[in-house]
């Protein structure tokens, strides 16, 4: 990560412009703001502010040695050429999706991460270079099109790529339902507690024990007070009050970005769609404004899932009763808004543990019908296996032997128990 110091700037039309999230992008990509410059006036078409507030910014980079410029506002290819012919020579100017980008960059860690990554920065780049191909074929100064159309063809490279990766995680999914699998989502804005909170809810399993091949699933999930820590989906298993589930903590969310960037992401989208229940993690320690401006976008976000949406306000720990009602209240009114019918959401605290039982009940409410059941089968190896097929997939409570048989008790979702009893029938259909 580059260790270099950044001068913040942020232009708003008529409010008094807000630089909290920018600064904190800036951390995460690893520099040190070290001044900032705000102005509240209309874009300026060639430098973003008015020429008096660029040439302050100038006279800040030149007075700190600032290497880079962090915009929160998006700019133009000429806004962005402007601006470091106005700065001291060498000036890096970046703008709010360039940093993302390059947050992205810094952070994907797997072979999926780094095409999403890839795929966004050329979609971002796509219209600029369109944009300069056509300035230059209008003065005739080069052969039009040729990087554009390399680009468009790279993008489809990535975009089959990803579809096949996408296909393998649907695959891996499926086989997992078969097993018995219910699937949990952890998503919202970054960080908001999802990691921590998939670590909480995770079983403590040792999973070459458990005889089934857990390759895809991963051991840790990093925690970090910082954005965008996790850029790849992790999976952990997790028994929820009874349920067999996997939990999925995904990319977090940040506002503001092109839904090209988004759209890049969403192969990690796909895995909360197709969730049984998403946990939508919201950091109840942000002030209620906020709180309402990353609800909206987290909800905006998971228009599309087909499981039940179940917020949780976690870091309640930091609260006192009066602030969590107020808290309360705002999701419950962005819920209406969005035409959620979502119940009251779960205050919890993942660091503290608190509420988590509250928090599984209502999940598992979101999840399949389980029932009990009960087997009984001549005791012999065809049985035992049986026995450990259902291990891997139902909770078993009891099995008892008695004289040449062997009763099974357990607890299960409809469709497990039916390929059970075939496979009990099909048992006895051998004797
Ligand atoms: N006070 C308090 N802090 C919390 C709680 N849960 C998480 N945190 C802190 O919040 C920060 C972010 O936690 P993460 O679990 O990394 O958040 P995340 O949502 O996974 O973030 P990204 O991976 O960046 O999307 C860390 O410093 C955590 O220790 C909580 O219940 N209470
Ligand atoms: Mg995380």
């Amino acid at each position: 990560m580059p260790s270099q110091d950044a001068v913040i700037a942020k232009r708003t039309a008529d409010d008094s412009p807000d630089t909290g999230e920018i600064r904190e992008l800036a951390a995460a990509a690893g520099y040190e703001v070290v001044a900032e410059l705000t102005q509240t006036r209309p874009p300026d078409s060639s430098l973003q502010f008015g020429r008096g507030k660029a040439e302050e910014l100038a006279e800040t980079v030149a007075e700190t040695g600032a290497g880079v410029v962090v915009f929160d506002n998006e700019l133009t290819p000429t806004q962005t050429v402007e601006l470091a012919e106005t700065c001291p020579a060498g000036t890096e100017i970046l703008d709010r999706h360039r940093l993302v980008l390059a947050i992205f960059e810094e952070q994907a860690g797997s072979k999926r991460a780094e095409l999403q990554v890839e795929r966004a920065t050329l979609a971002w780049t796509l219209p600029r270079i369109k944009e300069r191909t056509e300035e230059q074929a209008m003065n005739k100064f080069t052969e039009s099109g040729t990087r554009y159309y390399d680009v468009l063809d790279r993008i489809d490279e990535l975009d089959r790529k990803l579809s096949s990766l996408a296909d393998e995680a649907t695959a891996r999914r499926e086989r997992r339902r078969e097993e018995g699998f219910e699937f949990v989502a952890l998503a919202g804005y970054t960080n908001a507690g999802k990691s921590t909170l998939l670590h909480r809810l995770a079983d403590d399993l040792d999973y070459e024990t458990s005889g089934a091949d857990h390759s895809d699933l991963d051991a840790t999930a990093e925690i970090e007070d910082r954005l965008f820590e996790t850029l790849e989906t992790t999976t952990r298993r997790a028994t929820i009050d009874g349920h067999r589930t996997l939990v999925t903590d995904t990319v977090g969310f940040v506002g503001d970005l092109s839904h090209e960037l988004v759209a890049s992401f969403h192969g990690t989208l796909s895995e909360t769609e197709s969730a049984d229940c998403l946990v939508l993690v919201a950091d109840a320690s942000d002030p209620p404004a906020e709180l309402r401006e990353k609800l909206e976008t987290s909800f905006e976000l998971l228009a599309d899932t087909e499981g039940e949406l179940l917020p949780a306000l976690n870091k309640a720990d930091v609260l006192d009763g009066d602030e969590l009602a107020e808290r309360k209240a705002v999701v419950a009114a962005v819920a209406e808004e969005f035409g959620t019918d979502s119940a009251a959401p779960v205050p919890v605290s993942a660091t503290e543990g608190r509420n988590l039982d509250a928090l599984r009940e209502r999940i598992a409410g979101c999840l399949s019908d389980r029932r009990d059941f009960e087997l009984v089968l001549p005791n012999d190896g065809d049985a035992m296996s049986l026995v450990s097929w259902l291990y891997d997939r139902a909770s078993v409570s009891d099995v008892t032997y008695r004289g040449g048989e062997v009763r099974i008790e357990f607890t299960a979702a409809e469709s497990v128990a039916e390929r059970a009893r075939s496979k009990a029938e099909s048992l006895e259909a051998v004797r």
